[in-house]
């Protein structure tokens, strides 16, 4: 499959390496200093792009690729306001594909939220929060981990209307606390808390590999297909 990378940092960097090793050709690579190589026609030959950049400026880069009708894997978080648009798009010609979190472990540790938030509804007596602990150059913060995590708990729990990154979380609030130390790739964890005992479900990515292989084989999924796709299209569970 022919790939084009947009954003060559951390991310973009490791998914060239896992690329690679899986028989895909790299024909773009855009990044701040070559903005205008979507209309290339190396990033135009590509049959998907994949875009790993900041949250102020993911929005401009989807929009770039389905000018020149390139499908576009992102796994760039904070930028889910403009989600509208994107869903717009893709129910008029474009593909687009999305995770908060590509890695593997990540996805089934959604399962286990969703279920575990199912069982913990008969139990009012748990308090429920979560902790994410990421590098000190994220820039976004909760995590878009985190925040999923929260969506889904609070889609099942049935006593908690929204999330907040604030400590003084009000009872229908899960309070999401945000750790930034040294070089942790991402660790992510729910909190159950009761007088008597604590609950703790933890994920912690040992390296970006996982995340990186993960985007890799959504593109393979994208290839060929059109619309709006998720982790639950690809992993059907
Ligand atoms: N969904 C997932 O599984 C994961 C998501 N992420 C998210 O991916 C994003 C990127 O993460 P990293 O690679 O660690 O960040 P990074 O800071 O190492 O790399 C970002 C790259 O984007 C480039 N960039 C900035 N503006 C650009 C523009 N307008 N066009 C093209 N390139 C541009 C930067 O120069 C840099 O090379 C973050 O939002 C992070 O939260 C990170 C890991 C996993
Ligand atoms: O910025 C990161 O590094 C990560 N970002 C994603 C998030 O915001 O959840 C996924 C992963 O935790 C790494």
């Amino acid at each position: 499959m022919k790939l084009a990378l947009i954003g060559y940092g951390k991310m973009g960097r490791t998914i060239e390496k896992i690329a690679l090793s899986r028989g895909h050709e790299i024909v773009s690579i855009i990044d701040v200093d070559n903005q205008n190589d979507f209309t290339s026609e190396a990033f135009k030959s590509a049959d998907v792009a994949i875009e790993f950049t900041m949250p102020t400026v993911a929005i401009q880069n989807y929009r770039k690729a389905f000018e020149v009708h390139v499908p576009v894997v992102s796994g760039t978080t904070g930028w889910l306001e403009h989600l509208p648009e994107i869903k717009n798009a893709c129910e008029n010609g474009a593909t687009f594909f999305y995770a908060s979190n590509f890695s593997l472990g990540v996805n089934i540790f959604f399962a286990v939220n969703k279920y575990l938030a199912k069982i913990m509804k008969g139990f009012p007596s748990y308090q429920v929060k979560i902790e994410e602990t990421h590098h000190i150059h994220k820039l976004d913060a909760p995590s878009g981990t985190a925040i999923t995590l929260a969506e889904d708990i609070i889609k099942t729990i049935g006593r908690k209307n929204k999330w907040t990154g604030n400590l003084d979380a009000k009872d229908d609030e899960i309070e999401i606390k945000s750790i930034r130390e040294g070089e942790i790739p991402g660790i992510h964890t729910v909190i159950y808390e009761s007088d008597v005992d604590t609950i703790k479900i933890t994920h912690d990515a040992k390296s970006r590999e996982g995340f990186a292989l993960g985007a890799v084989i959504a593109a393979e999924f994208t290839c060929g297909k059109k619309g709006f796709l998720t982790m639950q299209d690809m992993l059907k569970f």
